[in-house]
């Protein structure tokens, strides 16, 4: 069956009585990049919260592939990786054990290869029993986008994956998400500024 991707519609979201969206519709295709942007405190985090089944917007509708995302449960989880601000990572354990955890949870049996792989090209190989804890902000943002390469997914929800990232860093992460929607994926991203490196196909903005 061929993906239908993920769509909005009549999607209102508010937080702390504060409306930040209303009656939005959105739709994100296969083999596409969305460029999500807006001021501080617009709402897009609060969207792709939305969007990844983790808030409940005050009305709306959201499919994945056709079908609500609340009727999908698990299954949507599967197809999904959510990279948010908070990098989700356990703090006293090492960077293989945390992306073996990842990997295990989307049934990928024999991780090593690809945990290898991944730490290699962003130059965090040697540190890969290190615990989280200890690592810099960039070494712990590094290992947060490995999940990317580690993790087989259909769409990707990446909140400022872009932010602080050194300039070859910056690269191979836009090759990678080219080569993802290349190969189908259904991409939607955040940033405070245009990354240049990406051919962006979409861009939706919100206003305060
Ligand atoms: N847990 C929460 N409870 C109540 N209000 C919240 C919560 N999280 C965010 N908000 C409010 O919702 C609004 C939108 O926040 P959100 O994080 O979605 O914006 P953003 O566009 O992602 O901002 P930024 O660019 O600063 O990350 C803000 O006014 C914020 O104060």
């Amino acid at each position: 069956m061929t993906n239908k991707g993920l769509s909005a519609s009549d999607l209102t979201i508010s937080r702390a009585e504060h409306v930040l969206l209303e009656g939005a519709e959105l739709e994100l295709a296969p083999s596409t990049i969305t460029y999500l942007y807006g001021e501080n405190g617009a709402g897009k985090t609060s969207l792709m919260r939305c969007l990844s089944g983790l808030l409940q917007a005050d009305s709306g509708k959201i499919h994945w592939n056709g079908q609500l995302i609340t009727s999908l449960d698990s299954d949507y989880f599967q197809d999904l990786i959510f990279l948010a601000h908070a990098l989700s990572m356990k703090a006293e354990l090492t960077i293989f054990e945390n992306l073996s955890f990842y990997a295990r949870l989307r049934g990928v049996k024999d991780p090593k290869p690809l945990i290898d792989k991944a730490t290699t090209e962003l130059g965090i190989g040697q540190l890969q029993n290190r615990r989280f804890a200890e690592l810099s902000a960039g070494q712990q943002h590094k290992v947060a986008l490995c999940r990317l390469v580690i993790e087989p997914a259909k769409i990707w929800i990446l909140d400022e994956p872009f932010v602080n990232l050194d300039k070859g860093t910056r690269h191979w992460l836009a090759e990678l998400i080219q080569q993802f929607a290349r190969q189908g994926g259904t991409v939607l991203f955040t940033s405070h500024h245009e990354i240049e490196e990406l051919a962006i196909d979409q861009r939706i903005g919100i206003e305060h």
